[in-house]
């Protein structure tokens, strides 16, 4: 992401949540990006977050954001399937659940580095 389209009207978020299905992967670094809407765009790369579960917050480790890259649900690829350790079709699913008829996404990148 180009530094003049990265949002510093609100400060980086600090945490991170994910549904429990994929803290295991996440912990065993088989899932090394996550695709989130603009409304969870504004993750500072270099910065550390702490990863929670989205059901019950409970934190299970850190992770340092890489890169945040804006993307086209259409241009989702086996590449971003491979990074979220799932099939192209399963990754095309699990975004239309969360995010239903969104088009505009962002690929953030992280590397786990503390586990909880
Ligand atoms: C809580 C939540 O939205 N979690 C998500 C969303 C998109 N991708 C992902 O890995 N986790």
């Amino acid at each position: 992401m180009k530094a003049s389209s990265i949002n510093t009207a609100e400060p980086a978020p600090t945490l991170m949540t994910f549904f429990t299905r994929f803290e295991a992967d996440i912990l065993a670094g088989k899932k090394t990006i996550t695709i989130r809407d603009g409304s969870e765009s504004n993750y500072l790369p270099g910065s550390t977050v702490t990863l929670a579960t989205h059901e019950s917050g409970r934190v299970f480790g850190q992770a340092k954001i890489l890169t945040v890259t804006p993307i086209l649900f259409s241009a989702l690829s086996n590449l971003h399937a491979e990074q979220e350790n799932m099939s192209l079709d399963e990754l095309k699913q699990v975004i239309t659940d969360i995010y239903p008829s969104e088009q505009q996404l962002f690929v953030v990148s992280f590397q786990h580095i503390v586990k909880a």
